[in-house]
């Protein structure tokens, strides 16, 4: 059984792959934090900005089979696009629920499978985008992605510690405040995205990186 929050067809907003259409599919839960309001002071991630609780947004549900998420995914592409099917699985944190089997699902339903993961799991193979983006003291178990991506600034870490995660691409994503509205203003990360800029301008590895989806007011 998978538990999926939402899904949605968007651009990616972050990362490398920034600017690609891609379904979104929102699984529920993650080890870090409940998602409930009353836990965040006391939660080991306690800056998420996303509502990941439950199966109750768009296109939200509960799936038996691997298959029957696949399916649910592919309809939500545009059929007869072109482009490369994309789909980026996220949460909540998604390696609590994303298998091998799912992972052949998505692949026989034509999709590149990317992944958005805290890091703290391991993770299966045959994913085609990894992303890790560490949260605070969290142990991280992967030792190579394809791309890593830190929410800056973070005191428990810093991006010193990440030095030997292999990946293709070194990113800082400026903090939002997880109480701004969410295409309105945030004085809080714009004072973030002043210091990550520092640290980019300082450190020429790690590269600036925007929620540009919040910037242009879509999902
Ligand atoms: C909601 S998380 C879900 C995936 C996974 N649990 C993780 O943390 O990577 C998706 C992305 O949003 C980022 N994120 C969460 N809260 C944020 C915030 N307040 N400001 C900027 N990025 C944030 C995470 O670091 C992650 O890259
Ligand atoms: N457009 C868009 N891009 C994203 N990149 C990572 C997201 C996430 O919440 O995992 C996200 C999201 O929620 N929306
Ligand atoms: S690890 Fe990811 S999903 Fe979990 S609370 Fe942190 S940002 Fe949100
Ligand atoms: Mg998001």
């Amino acid at each position: 059984m998978y538990r999926v929050k939402e899904a949605f067809y968007t651009l990616q907003g972050e990362g490398a792959q920034a600017g690609r259409a891609a379904v979104f599919c929102r699984f529920s839960k993650c080890n870090l934090w409940t998602g409930r309001e009353k836990d965040r002071a006391t939660a080991v991630c306690d800056f998420c900005d996303t509502d990941f609780v439950g199966t109750d947004g768009q296109n939200g549900g509960r799936f038996e089979t691997a298959e029957a998420l696949a399916e649910h995914v592919r309809r939500l592409w545009p059929e007869n696009a072109g482009g490369a099917p994309y789909v980026v699985c996220t949460g909540g944190e998604p390696l609590l629920q994303l298998d091998e089997l799912l992972i052949a699902a998505f692949h026989a339903a034509g999709f590149e499978v990317g992944v958005e993961t805290n890091g703290t799991l391991p993770a299966p193979a045959g994913i085609d985008w990894l992303c890790v983006s560490p949260k605070a003291d969290a142990a991280v178990v992967i030792a190579e992605c394809d791309e890593l991506k830190l929410v800056y600034p973070q005191p428990l870490a810093p991006p010193e510690r990440f030095q030997d995660i292999r990946a293709r691409h070194y990113f800082l994503s400026p903090m939002a405040s997880p109480s701004a509205p969410e295409h309105g203003d945030d004085p809080v990360k714009m004072s973030n995205t002043r210091r990550a800029t520092d640290y980019c301008l300082a450190h020429p590895r790690w590269r600036l990186t925007l929620q540009m989806h919040k910037i242009i007011g879509i999902d």
